[in-house]
This record gives C-alpha cells, structure tokens and sequence, in this order.
C-alpha cells in the first residue's frame, strides 16, 4: 500500500512537473510569437487564450474609444488568441468600404469555429453571410423590396398610424406622468417593422401600455409581439456567442452547453414561427384576385418577386424566385436590423433637442415652414426630403452617438492598410464612433452641432461620417430609417411639448449589439393652440 502510494505521489508530482513545463514552455512561446509578430502596432499586452479579454469593458463602444485614446488611431487588440486591428480614421478604412462588389473585404466575420453554419446562417440573409453568391441575391431582392417608392409610401402613412396609435395612449396614460422613451420606441418600432415586414398587426405598444397601466403588477400572457421580441433579441445576442465560441467549449463545458442549445431552440422557434407567417401570406396572396393590388410590405415583395405579380430581380442572369428558407432569413434580418437601431436613433435626436433649445426652434421654424400652422396639415411622402435642417439633426445626432459603432471586417487577400502589409484573413475592426469624434475630421468634435452637415458635402471627408457603414455592405435599410425617423419626430414635435423630466439629467447609454439608450424620461404634453 505504502509503495502505492509512493509511486502516486512520484506520478503525481511529475505530471504537476510536466504540466508546469508545459505551460512555461507555452506562455514563453506565445510571448515569443507575440514580440516578434509583423507589424506590432500598439495595444494593451494580451494574456495566452485569453488575449485581452479580460481588460474588456462590457461597453465595446466605450472601451474602443478609451484604446483609441490611449494608443492613437490604429491598434491592435486580442480578442481570445484572434488579433484584430482597430481603425479609427477616415483614410484608414477607405480600401474596407468600397462599393465595388469585387471588394477585399466582403466578409464580416468569418465563421471559422462552425457557429454560424450551425445555426444554419453562413450563407443565408446578409449581415453574417460569408458566401458572396447567395449574399448578391438576397441583397438584391432586399435592396429593391426597401428602396420601392411604394414600400416607402406605405412605411410613411404606417409610421403616421402608428404615432396616433401611441399618442392615444399617452393620453389615457396622462400627460403629468412621465414616458420611458427608449421603451416606448422599441415597441412602436417593433409595430411599424411587424407591419411593414409581414403585413400583420403588431400589439407591442399596446401590451406595454396595458402593462404600465397596470402598475406592472399584473401577470397577464405575454402578447404574440412580445414573445417574437424577446425570441428575436435572444438570438441577436446568441450570434456572439456562436461566433466566438469554438465548437469544444460550447458543446462539452455545461453551462455552455446549455445555452447552445437553449438557442438553438430559440433559433428554431423563430424560423418556425416566420415560416407560418410566409405559408399564411402566400396562401392569402393565391386567393387574392390577379386584377387587386397586393400591399407593399417585405414579405409580399419577396414572395411575388419574379412571378406574374411581382417586381423582377434579376441576380447573375436568373430570375428565379425566393424560396421559404431563404425569405425567412431575409425577414429576421430587416427585424433585427431595423428596430433596436432606429428605435435608440430617436431617442438619442430628442435629448439633443430637449437638451439644444436653440436647434429644436430652428427645427419647429421648418415643420412650420413646410406644412404650415395646422397640425393636421397631412404629411405627404414628397414633404420629407424638404426637412433639410431635420437631416441635420438625424446625422450630427448618429455622428455623436451611432446606433452601430463598431463594425468588422475581414481581408480575403494581402492587402496594405495604414503602410503595413496584412495577410489574408487579417480582421479589422472599424471604430465608427472613434471616427466620428476624430480631430481630424471634426472641429469641436463633442458639440452638438447639426450645422456641419450644413456646410456642403464636400466639407465632410468620405468615410468620416458612417451612421450606416459603407461600401457593398452599406446598410440596405437606411432610406427607410430616416424616413421613418423623420416622420415620427414631425408628428411629435408639431403637436407636443416635449421636456425631459429631469431636466439635468445625464444622457445614459450602453452599447449592447446596439447603442441603447436608458433611463430617458420625457413628458409630452399637447401644444396650446392658438
Ligand atoms: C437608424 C437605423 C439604422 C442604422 C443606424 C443602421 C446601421 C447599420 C450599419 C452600420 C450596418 C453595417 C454596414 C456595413 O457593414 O458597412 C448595417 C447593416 C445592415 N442593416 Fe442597418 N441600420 C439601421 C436600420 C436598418 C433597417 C431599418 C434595416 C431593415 C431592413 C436594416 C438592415 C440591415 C441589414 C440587413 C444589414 C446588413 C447588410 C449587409 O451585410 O449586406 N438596418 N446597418
């Protein structure tokens, strides 16, 4: 017995020996590999698997902005043992965001760990999809479904709707009380997509008002919309987690292993769900007769795309048609593209005017201007492009506080960016933000001052200003947005008196996936008339 447990204790200690070794001799050759890499750009100093992980603010934005500071406008940061070069100029991302569809730098993310291929998106939708012939079609088919006068037409009085369907309900709720905004507008825009993606009515704004009503006491179901939301905002936050997790920690470490598939679950409820959605609205369509006129919403437009009843896209010489797989991707993308980033959009614009007084009159002076005394002078779609000093206010709003403000890029081949030759597969991180508060490009860069986009063009260097990204991948939902944006803050600003409550209250926001803003509350009150 005595000499077993001898022997184990010399088993033991020379395998505590070889592990320690092994793990010097690992440490020594990574630092290695990491003094002698090409190009060292400065950058906090990475830990082996970890990289700087563990310096990371949980506000990416936040944290890009303070390394930007730190170490200038190129560096480099270790994401786990991935290094990833961060830009913050406007010259340095010119090669990354051009519109030529032969670009070096198509693919966002890489899905090198299966993630993606596993939740089935590698080559569906747009935003993750890694395959540049299956990106081209949904694009195409997208692009021109959004950008149709009459999808815009229909956004317009949708976004109209809506509004007097929200004001209905401040109104019961009572002008004395103050409104979370940035609650408010995840619903009502969780509304207009719904309807405008589907062609279904969405109760989200409705079930909120009911739950505040209530005290948020009550414990009713859920709405239908609320159950897709909270479905929809789990798989956003699950990409991360299939992007960047190798296939051995997620399926053998268990509380890993649960959330892969907890959602992948929640993946498959959301196809499921969209699925019936699409089987309901074709068999709708089929019944509708040839000579009536089908709305314009996104998932009417992708379905009768190349057939009799629809637009013609034509992609790499084919007219074929959308399948069901390939128009649910579609839609969970405009969903997810559209409603956190153009819901926070507003909320940042009205605590700049509630905070910019001068800039709000100019602005009331314009709907004045444009659509005269009366508040119900309707607003017709030709109005909006009028709202010049509005747009201003929309781009010196998103140059402060970009919805997206950081986004990825990956080179497909040798390149040269910032004088430095990179090879393949070399990812850079674009720091919107970092760009937007450049000293380079921008005078006073933290005044909130919309007469910059004021003064032409040209006084803006390309690519300093990048609310939507840019090149081939620009966001495809960008005409929509402003438009709804700037029809939801005419219908506002023409009709209320709009405070924060607290009138020194900070501006609060986190970057999540999306830069969101909280704890901004307002109260609306009903202009006097007369
Ligand atoms: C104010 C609102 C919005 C902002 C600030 C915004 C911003 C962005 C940005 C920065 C990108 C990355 C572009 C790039 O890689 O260069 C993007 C991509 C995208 N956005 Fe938006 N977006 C908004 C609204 C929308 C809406 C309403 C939709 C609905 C269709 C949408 C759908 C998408 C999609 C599908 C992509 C991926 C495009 C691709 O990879 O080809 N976005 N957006």
């Amino acid at each position: 017995m005595a000499l077993v447990s001898l022997l184990l204790s010399f088993l033991t200690s020379d395998w505590l020996t070889v592990s320690a070794v092994f793990f010097a001799t690992y440490v020594a050759w990574y630092y290695f590999k990491y003094f002698t890499r090409a190009n060292p750009l400065p950058g906090p100093l990475p830990i082996p698997l970890l990289g700087n992980l563990l310096q990371a603010n949980s506000d990416f934005a936040l944290w890009a902005d303070t390394l930007q500071e730190k170490y200038g406008d190129m560096f480099e940061v270790y994401l786990g043992p991935q290094r990833h070069i961060w830009l913050g100029r406007a010259d340095l991302v010119e090669k990354i965001y051009t519109s030529s569809t032969k670009s070096n730098y198509f693919i966002h993310q890489p899905d090198s760990h299966g993630g993606l291929a596993e939740l089935d998106m590698a080559d569906k939708g747009l935003v993750l999809n890694c395959n540049i012939h299956t990106w081209k079609f949904n694009r195409k088919f997208l692009t021109q479904s959004l950008m149709s006068k009459n999808f815009l037409k229909e956004a317009l009085e949708e976004t109209i709707t809506r509004f007097t369907e929200i004001e209905s309900y401040w109104a019961k709720h009572g002008y004395n009380k103050e409104l979370d905004f940035p609650q408010w507008m995840t619903r009502f825009f969780t509304d207009s997509t719904t309807t405008m993606t589907t062609g279904r009515k969405a109760t989200a704004s409705f079930a909120y008002y009911q739950q505040i009503a209530k005290n948020n006491n009550s414990k009713s179901e859920p709405a239908e919309t609320e159950v897709f939301l909270n479905h929809l905002l789990t798989w956003e936050y699950s990409m991360k987690f299939f992007v960047l997790l190798p296939p051995f920690l997620r399926n053998y470490v268990p509380i890993l292993y649960n959330y892969n598939e907890k959602y992948k679950k929640n993946k498959e409820w959301l196809d499921e769900y969209l699925f019936r959605i699409i089987r309901d609205r074709k068999s709708e369509i089929e019944k509708t007769p040839e000579d009536m006129s089908l709305r314009s919403n996104v998932l009417t437009l992708l379905i009768t795309a190349n057939t009799s009843r629809g637009m013609s896209v034509e992609v790499e010489g084919s007219l074929r048609t959308m399948s069901e797989k390939e128009i649910s991707s579609n839609m969970l993308e405009v969903f997810a593209g559209g409603i956190e980033t153009t819901a926070n959009s507003v909320s940042f614009i009205v605590y700049y005017l509630c905070t910019h007084p001068q800039y709000r009159r100019r602005f009331l002076q314009e709907i004045h201007d444009i659509l005269g005394d009366d508040p119900n002078t309707p607003l017709q779609f030709e109005d909006l492009d009028k709202f010049i000093f509005l747009d201003a206010i929309i781009k010196e709003s998103a140059r402060l506080n970009p919805a997206i403000s950081l986004f990825f890029r990956t080179a497909a081949e040798d390149d040269t960016i910032g004088g430095m030759k990179w090879k393949a597969g070399t990812m850079f991180f674009t720091n919107f933000h970092g760009i937007h508060m450049n000293k380079a490009h921008w005078k006073n860069p933290k005044e909130f001052n919309p007469d910059r986009f004021l003064e032409g063009a040209d006084s803006i260097p390309k690519n300093a200003f990048m609310q939507f990204g840019g090149g081939m991948r620009i966001c495809p939902g960008r005409i929509w947005a402003i438009l709804q944006i700037k029809a939801l803050l005419i219908s506002l600003y023409r009709k209320y008196e709009v405070e924060l409550a607290d009138k020194n209250a900070p501006l609060k926001h986190v970057y999540t996936i999306v830069n969101h803003v909280y704890d901004l509350n307002i109260k609306v009150t009903p202009k006097v008339v007369g």
